[in-house]
Protein backbone atom coordinates (compact mmCIF):
# COMPACT_ATOMS: atom_id res chain seq x y z
CA UNK A 1 0.00 0.00 0.00
CA UNK A 2 1.32 3.46 -0.81
CA UNK A 3 1.87 5.94 1.69
CA UNK A 4 -0.88 8.25 0.39
CA UNK A 5 -3.33 5.38 0.55
CA UNK A 6 -2.25 4.51 3.83
CA UNK A 7 -2.82 8.17 5.05
CA UNK A 8 -6.27 8.22 3.55
CA UNK A 9 -7.22 5.13 4.76
CA UNK A 10 -6.48 6.20 8.28
CA UNK A 11 -6.82 9.63 8.60
CA UNK A 12 -10.12 10.38 6.16
CA UNK A 13 -13.89 11.16 8.06
CA UNK A 14 -16.97 12.39 5.59
CA UNK A 15 -19.64 14.04 7.52
CA UNK A 16 -20.31 17.95 8.27
CA UNK A 17 -17.11 19.67 9.91
CA UNK A 18 -16.36 22.99 10.84
CA UNK A 19 -12.84 24.06 9.91
CA UNK A 20 -10.33 26.43 11.54
CA UNK A 21 -10.80 28.73 8.60
CA UNK A 22 -14.63 28.82 9.41
CA UNK A 23 -15.29 26.60 5.99
CA UNK A 24 -17.91 24.23 6.18
CA UNK A 25 -16.80 21.00 4.50
CA UNK A 26 -17.76 17.50 3.95
CA UNK A 27 -14.83 15.68 4.41
CA UNK A 28 -12.16 15.76 7.43
CA UNK A 29 -8.12 14.72 7.38
CA UNK A 30 -8.09 13.61 11.42
CA UNK A 31 -4.41 13.91 10.96
CA UNK A 32 -3.99 12.52 14.95
CA UNK A 33 -4.84 8.77 13.41
CA UNK A 34 -1.73 9.02 11.45
CA UNK A 35 -0.07 11.11 14.20
CA UNK A 36 -0.69 8.30 17.27
CA UNK A 37 0.97 5.30 15.17
CA UNK A 38 4.83 5.79 15.22
CA UNK A 39 5.30 3.59 12.25
CA UNK A 40 3.48 5.36 10.52
CA UNK A 41 4.70 9.20 11.73
CA UNK A 42 8.05 7.99 10.90
CA UNK A 43 7.43 6.96 7.16
CA UNK A 44 5.93 10.45 6.85
CA UNK A 45 8.86 12.30 8.66
CA UNK A 46 11.61 10.27 6.05
CA UNK A 47 8.65 11.48 3.21
CA UNK A 48 8.99 15.27 4.22
CA UNK A 49 12.85 15.26 4.61
CA UNK A 50 13.67 16.25 0.82
CA UNK A 51 11.25 18.79 0.68
CA UNK A 52 13.20 20.97 3.20
CA UNK A 53 14.94 23.62 1.26
CA UNK A 54 18.58 24.18 1.01
CA UNK A 55 19.65 26.47 3.70
CA UNK A 56 16.87 25.77 6.04
CA UNK A 57 18.44 26.37 9.95
CA UNK A 58 15.49 25.44 11.96
CA UNK A 59 12.37 22.99 11.66
CA UNK A 60 9.39 24.90 13.34
CA UNK A 61 6.34 23.02 13.96
CA UNK A 62 2.96 24.67 14.32
CA UNK A 63 0.27 23.43 17.23
CA UNK A 64 -0.54 21.35 18.13
CA UNK A 65 -0.94 18.85 15.18
CA UNK A 66 2.08 20.22 13.60
CA UNK A 67 4.65 19.30 16.75
CA UNK A 68 4.37 15.74 16.21
CA UNK A 69 5.48 16.18 12.71
CA UNK A 70 8.18 18.07 13.22
CA UNK A 71 10.15 15.72 15.21
CA UNK A 72 9.72 13.31 13.36
CA UNK A 73 10.88 15.47 10.51
CA UNK A 74 13.71 16.52 12.66
CA UNK A 75 15.23 12.92 12.90
CA UNK A 76 15.16 12.53 9.39
CA UNK A 77 16.29 16.13 8.39
CA UNK A 78 18.67 16.41 10.77
CA UNK A 79 18.13 19.79 12.43
CA UNK A 80 16.83 21.37 15.63
CA UNK A 81 13.05 22.01 16.51
CA UNK A 82 11.02 25.06 17.46
CA UNK A 83 7.49 23.95 18.67
CA UNK A 84 5.15 27.17 18.01
CA UNK A 85 2.10 28.33 20.16
CA UNK A 86 -1.02 29.64 18.79
CA UNK A 87 -0.53 32.11 21.66
CA UNK A 88 2.02 33.01 23.63
CA UNK A 89 2.30 31.45 26.63
CA UNK A 90 1.17 33.76 29.45
CA UNK A 91 3.51 32.95 32.11
CA UNK A 92 6.60 31.67 32.74
CA UNK A 93 8.74 32.66 29.78
CA UNK A 94 6.04 33.90 28.17
CA UNK A 95 7.21 32.39 25.03
CA UNK A 96 5.41 31.90 21.48
CA UNK A 97 7.81 29.64 19.97
CA UNK A 98 9.80 26.94 22.32
CA UNK A 99 12.99 25.36 22.10
CA UNK A 100 15.45 26.34 19.34
CA UNK A 101 15.87 30.16 19.03
CA UNK A 102 14.68 32.14 15.60
CA UNK A 103 16.02 34.63 15.67
CA UNK A 104 17.72 35.59 12.54
CA UNK A 105 17.52 32.21 10.98
CA UNK A 106 16.08 30.72 8.08
CA UNK A 107 12.88 28.36 9.44
CA UNK A 108 10.68 25.97 7.47
CA UNK A 109 7.51 26.27 9.46
CA UNK A 110 5.87 22.57 9.62
CA UNK A 111 2.09 22.27 9.69
CA UNK A 112 -0.02 19.20 9.66
CA UNK A 113 -2.95 19.98 7.27
CA UNK A 114 -3.34 22.94 5.44
CA UNK A 115 -6.68 24.08 3.64
CA UNK A 116 -6.71 28.08 3.18
CA UNK A 117 -2.95 28.80 4.64
CA UNK A 118 -4.51 31.05 7.75
CA UNK A 119 -2.81 29.27 10.65
CA UNK A 120 0.81 29.66 8.76
CA UNK A 121 0.05 32.95 7.26
CA UNK A 122 -0.68 34.40 11.35
CA UNK A 123 2.13 32.56 12.81
CA UNK A 124 4.62 33.41 9.89
CA UNK A 125 3.56 36.80 10.55
CA UNK A 126 4.36 36.57 14.47
CA UNK A 127 7.38 34.99 14.06
CA UNK A 128 8.60 37.04 11.34
CA UNK A 129 7.38 40.03 13.90
CA UNK A 130 10.01 38.17 16.47
CA UNK A 131 13.26 38.06 13.79
CA UNK A 132 12.90 34.55 12.09
CA UNK A 133 13.34 34.38 8.04
CA UNK A 134 10.31 32.19 6.43
CA UNK A 135 9.70 31.65 3.09
CA UNK A 136 9.05 27.97 3.16
CA UNK A 137 6.47 25.89 4.53
CA UNK A 138 5.95 21.78 4.32
CA UNK A 139 2.62 20.03 5.35
CA UNK A 140 1.72 16.64 5.43
CA UNK A 141 -1.46 16.86 3.46
CA UNK A 142 -2.37 20.19 1.20
CA UNK A 143 -6.15 19.68 0.71
CA UNK A 144 -5.79 22.15 -2.08
CA UNK A 145 -8.25 24.92 -1.45
CA UNK A 146 -6.15 28.18 -1.75
CA UNK A 147 -3.79 27.29 0.76
CA UNK A 148 -0.47 27.68 -1.81
CA UNK A 149 -1.81 30.47 -3.08
CA UNK A 150 -2.45 32.53 -0.49
CA UNK A 151 1.01 31.79 1.21
CA UNK A 152 2.29 32.65 -2.09
CA UNK A 153 0.74 36.11 -1.26
CA UNK A 154 3.11 36.18 1.46
CA UNK A 155 6.20 35.60 0.43
CA UNK A 156 5.59 31.55 1.58
CA UNK A 157 6.54 28.97 -0.86
CA UNK A 158 4.21 25.64 0.61
CA UNK A 159 5.67 22.28 0.25
CA UNK A 160 3.15 18.75 0.45
CA UNK A 161 4.17 15.66 1.18
CA UNK A 162 0.59 14.04 -0.16
CA UNK A 163 -2.17 16.05 -2.05
CA UNK A 164 -6.27 16.20 -1.63
CA UNK A 165 -5.73 14.91 -5.56
CA UNK A 166 -2.84 12.00 -4.64
CA UNK A 167 -5.27 10.98 -1.68
CA UNK A 168 -8.49 11.06 -3.52
CA UNK A 169 -6.40 8.91 -6.04
CA UNK A 170 -5.33 6.31 -3.74
O1 LIG B 1 -4.96 26.21 6.39
P1 LIG B 1 -5.94 26.59 7.44
O2 LIG B 1 -7.25 27.07 6.89
O3 LIG B 1 -5.37 27.52 8.47
O4 LIG B 1 -6.37 25.24 8.17
C1 LIG B 1 -5.45 24.29 8.60
C2 LIG B 1 -5.19 24.44 10.08
O5 LIG B 1 -6.33 23.92 10.77
C3 LIG B 1 -5.93 22.85 11.60
O6 LIG B 1 -5.69 23.41 12.82
P2 LIG B 1 -6.50 23.17 14.16
O7 LIG B 1 -6.63 24.49 14.81
O8 LIG B 1 -7.71 22.37 13.88
O9 LIG B 1 -5.46 22.31 14.85
P3 LIG B 1 -4.72 21.63 15.97
O10 LIG B 1 -5.55 20.45 16.37
O11 LIG B 1 -3.46 21.23 15.25
O12 LIG B 1 -4.48 22.62 17.05
C4 LIG B 1 -4.65 22.36 10.97
O13 LIG B 1 -3.85 21.71 11.90
C5 LIG B 1 -4.01 23.62 10.48
O14 LIG B 1 -3.29 24.29 11.50
O1 LIG C 1 -9.06 23.19 7.84
C1 LIG C 1 -9.04 22.55 8.90
O2 LIG C 1 -9.32 23.05 10.01
C2 LIG C 1 -8.70 21.10 8.88
C3 LIG C 1 -9.00 20.30 7.83
C4 LIG C 1 -8.67 18.96 7.89
O3 LIG C 1 -8.92 18.17 6.95
N1 LIG C 1 -8.06 18.47 8.99
C5 LIG C 1 -7.75 19.27 10.02
O4 LIG C 1 -7.19 18.80 11.01
N2 LIG C 1 -8.07 20.58 9.97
Amino acid sequence: MTLAATVAARCRLTGTFVLRSGRTATEYFDKYQFEADPVLLDAIGAGLAPLVPPGTEVLAGLEMGGIAVVVALARHAGLPCAFVRKAAKPYGTNRLAEGTDLTGRRVLLVEDVVTSGGQIAISAAELRNAGAVIEHAVCVIDRQEGGTEALAAEGITLHALLTRQQLDAA
